[in-house]
């Protein structure tokens, strides 16, 4: 069967047939292809998937073990002989900088023994440190702090040093406070007063400085006890050294860095997957690759579905890899875990991770800005693992009674959250912890399937670790349905968005109750009685009043037909665009209509509303029987768009593409092999079937943006511009095709080539700034605006006042529009026809390369045409642009000034 026979048959199909494909056969199909067009995505560029699902987990499983090694490498080091090292003595005080004021040492009480003890004390330290700690007479007031540091101050009681170091904290490094019980033997008592929380004041309780102090103190004691003299020379000193226990490495090791980083790292892995996500839908979505697929009757939830599925294996190979990876390093999270516990915890927050993905991806419109949000979500989610979920401590604040619970109950919406909290949980249960007095590892009791359900800790009121699971498969399903109704009600960028009360409508889920269509109130609906009618052409107003009458049966009928590109939602401006006004326009099967106009004459506005992309501010249009406000998702079974610019996919073939489109538009397997052969045969690109889209040539790429607007052999093609960067012998073919096809169906055409729109046109509609200035067939729009017939003369110079008086007599109607050098340039009014044959057997006569006395002959050569289309186009632009065409379509600001 010839290509011809096949397009012929085909498009006896009737709508009906078309329209009546069982919807669950067809949404498995379709769910079918886009899986298939990701996984060849996915295989095609095996590397960045390859990236994305294992050697991603494996990196940062392998940098979690390198760094536990590293860390045990410290534990493991045994040390036998430690260094000894001397007790040094009290270093100066610090107050809040350098070199603000401070006080070394508060005393009391002010008694001649205690003031003694703290001289030996002085003398000994200044001795050991070159620190001199001089009396001062100073009194110190609560409210006040002294301009210069001081040494030793006397103060009045203990209540004293209390209030001071409570009024200035961190301004005091000692006080003591001497209670000795008088003998004998006395009994010398003293209570240390230090700041344990400031390092900088050296008295940190573990640090040598308290007992510095204290060693200071009882040889002061012990030099006054034994009769020293508080100027005479300390007769007994402590020389303290310090020495560490030999260090034995612990039997067992701990994994406290996977305890502490692990879900930072695991955060880190998802992060390439989301990032990945983010840049591939975005992409799609400024490419216009989605909306294509939408116009070609894919629904959207199956786009969103098969984007699902196929990150869904990856995350499960991912996930397994990570579980089988963490096992093989032997880290205790995975060896003390329940395998499904920990897999599970793991595909969850991936697949919640992909919903989220999905979710932001709505709101980007540009895939720069997707990469960029998902860098700052990436940074968002690392702080927040790596602080808040690397210890118990911060982790478990958020269900501290303490803690605002509003807190927690924002954060469960965010994946990383909620996996953040079951692995603190995990990890609680499965890494052992060092005990820091024998250095042994006490190990984890292990994470089983059971402790799911229990409470971490009895004590507290965190919840059981179940219930990060349950939000997180909250999460996938809250995301996944804030993408589904976001996706549908946020306009698009021609402002196109569904009502958003759209669930509520019951032909959202496919109940119509069915009107009896009613075309004349249809037609009355959109009658609309408009200013601009009464300038219009004749045609144009014959065509306005059939397209408003019932009885003319038509396959497509266009009424009133208005787009206003608003620039304010809200408010009219001087800047919006009335792209298209009032449009009225009939076509019948087997034709062809074919747009011309001016750039920006609204000819895509009008291919684009009548195919659903961008929606109509005002009237509607029929296409066999279906209204394009109404049936649109009908319409769509039916069409077929070749848009203005190429949307295609880089890396899939033209194999590929047909292949996807013929699934979505539900051709049955085994005809789409047949289908694709066909189809790249007749617009010659059979050879580079199986070469990647992305290297085609503009020719090449548009070829096949037409084949692919073919493919379901649509009842309605809409072709914007298919030929543009053809070479001539490829646009011979394609013109050949669309002549072929057109068979049993309506196309519509927009062209800046007259020879197309004179091959292709069955009708021709000339527009200019949005409105329709001339309909017809080519003939008649020559006749009617091209004016007839050109008749060009040469003669020589001398002759042409004479071949001018014969022109005037054989046709007074003819004008002459140039005289230069004896070459006579007229045009002949459609009128003139019948005396056309007159003019030219007087003008072979007179013609000198007759053979009869060519000499005397008036004529050197002449040439007579009839005028082009393009002449007739030019004249109509003309008209529409009295002031001059610009070149572009002025917004109605610019008109007015
Ligand atoms: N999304 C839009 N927002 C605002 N104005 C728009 C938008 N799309 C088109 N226009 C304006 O509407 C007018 C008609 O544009 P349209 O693309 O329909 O013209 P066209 O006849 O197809 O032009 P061309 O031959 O250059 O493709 C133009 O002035 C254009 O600037």
């Amino acid at each position: 069967m010839s290509t011809e026979e096949t397009l012929s048959n085909s498009s006896n199909e009737s709508v009906e047939e078309v329209k009546n494909i069982s919807s669950f056969h067809l949404f498995f199909k379709q769910l079918w292809v886009m899986i298939k067009r990701n996984a060849i995505l996915q295989k095609r560029y095996y590397k960045s998937t390859l990236t994305q699902i294992i050697i991603g987990p494996i990196l940062f499983l392998l940098l979690l073990f390198i760094l536990q090694e590293a860390d045990n490498q410290q534990s493991l080091k045994s040390n036998l002989h430690p260094l000894s090292y001397p007790l040094d003595g009290v270093q100066p005080c610090q107050g809040r900088d350098v070199n603000s004021p401070c006080i070394n040492l508060m005393f009391t009480p002010d008694t001649v023994e205690n003031r003694a003890i703290l001289f030996n004390f002085a003398k000994n330290n200044e001795k050991r440190t070159g620190n001199s700690l001089p009396f001062s007479n100073v009194t110190l007031e609560i409210g006040k702090v002294p301009d210069e540091t001081l040494g030793i101050v006397p103060v009045a009681s203990s209540d004293f040093i209390y209030d001071y170091t409570l009024h200035h904290p961190n301004f005091t490094t000692f006080g003591i406070e001497f209670t000795s019980v008088a003998g004998p033997p006395i009994n010398y008592r003293y209570q240390i007063w230090f700041n344990s929380t400031l390092m900088a004041n050296n008295s940190d309780i573990f640090s040598e400085q308290v007992l510095a102090f204290q060693r200071g103190i009882d040889e002061a004691i012990i030099s006054f006890t034994s009769g020293d003299s508080a100027t005479s020379q300390t007769s007994a000193t402590f020389n303290i050294n310090l020495k560490d226990w030999p260090k034995l490495p612990p039997k067992q090791i701990s994994n406290q860095i996977i305890s502490q980083f692990g879900a930072t790292f695991f955060f880190c892995a998802n992060m390439i997957i989301f990032i990945s996500i983010l840049n591939t839908i975005v992409t799609e979505k400024e490419e216009k690759l989605k909306d294509n697929l939408i116009t070609m009757g894919l629904k959207v939830e199956i786009y969103w579905l098969s984007y699902f599925i196929s990150n869904s294996y990856l995350i499960i190979i991912c996930s397994l890899i990570t579980c089988l990876g963490g096992l093989a390093f032997g880290f205790f999270v995975f060896k003390n875990s329940n395998f499904a516990v920990i897999f599970l915890t793991f595909l969850l927050f991936g697949l919640a991770m992909i919903t989220f993905g999905f979710f932001v991806t709505i709101f980007c419109r540009r895939s720069r800005v997707a990469v960029l949000v998902g860098i700052f979500l990436f940074i968002i989610g690392l702080l927040f693992e790596s602080f808040v979920f690397s210890n118990e401590f911060i982790g478990y604040i958020w269900w501290d009674p303490t803690t605002n619970s509003a807190g927690r109950y924002i954060l469960m919406f965010i994946p990383f959250f909620n996996f953040g909290k079951i692995f603190l949980d995990i990890s609680h249960l499965t890494s052992g912890k060092i005990d820091e007095l024998t250095q042994t590892l006490i190990p984890g009791p292990g994470f089983k399937w059971d402790d799911l359900f229990k409470k971490i800790d009895d004590t507290k009121q965190i919840p059981p670790p179940i219930q990060s699971l349950y939000f997180l498969l909250m999460n996938i399903a809250f995301y996944s349905f804030l993408t589904w109704y976001f996706d549908k009600v946020i306009p698009d960028e021609y402002g196109n968005r569904v009502n958003p009360l759209f669930f509520l409508t019951p032909s959202y889920y496919g109940f119509k109750f069915k009107k009896n269509f009613n075309l004349q109130d249809w037609l009355n609906r959109n009658k609309n009685s408009n200013e601009d009618e009464k300038h219009d052409d004749d045609d144009v107003a014959d065509e306005r009043i059939s397209a408003f009458n019932p009885e003319y049966d038509v396959a497509l009928r266009i009424c009133n037909l208005r787009k206003v590109y608003r620039q304010s939602l809200f408010v009219k401006s001087e800047l919006d665009k009335v792209a298209v006004k009032n449009l009225c326009l009939t076509l019948k099967e087997s034709k062809c209509l074919a747009l011309l106009g001016q750039n920006g004459a609204g000819k895509s506005t009008t291919i684009n509303i009548i195919s659903g992309v961008v929606r109509a501010t005002s009237g509607d249009a029929l296409l066999y029987g279906y209204s394009v406000k109404d049936d649109i998702n009908q319409i769509r079974t039916i069409m077929g768009v070749c848009p203005q610019h190429d949307i295609l996919f880089n890396d899939l073939t033209a194999r590929e593409h047909i292949e996807l489109y013929a699934g979505i538009k539900n051709i049955p397997v085994e005809e789409i092999q047949k289908l694709v052969d066909e189809r790249l045969a007749s617009v010659r690109l059979n050879k580079v079937a199986d070469k990647l889209a992305g290297g085609y040539s503009g020719g090449m790429k548009r070829r096949l943006s037409m084949i692919i607007a073919t493919i379901g052999d649509p009842k309605i093609l809409f072709l914007d511009e298919p030929t543009t960067g053809m070479d001539p012998i490829n646009r011979r073919y394609v013109w050949s095709f669309i002549e072929n096809f057109k068979r049993g169906r309506v196309i519509i055409l927009t062209t800046h080539s007259m020879e197309e729109a004179d091959v292709l046109g069955d009708r021709i509609c000339i527009m200019a700034h949005g409105k329709l200035r001339a309909i017809g067939n080519s003939i008649r729009l020559k006749n009617k605006f091209g004016g007839g017939y050109r008749v060009s003369l040469v003669t020589r110079i001398e002759d042409s006042i004479k071949l001018k008086q014969w022109m005037q007599n054989i046709i007074p109607e003819a004008t002459l529009e140039d005289d230069s050098a004896g070459s006579l340039l007229y045009e002949l009014p459609i009128s003139t026809l019948p005396n056309l044959p007159t003019l030219i057997k007087w003008l072979e006569e007179n013609d000198e390369k007759s053979i009869i006395e060519p000499d005397k002959k008036l004529i050197k050569s002449w040439g007579i045409s009839q005028k082009t289309l393009e002449e007739a186009f030019l004249r109509l632009i003309r008209d529409a642009n009295p002031g001059g065409y610009s070149g572009y379509e002025k917004t109605t600001n610019e008109i007015n000034q």
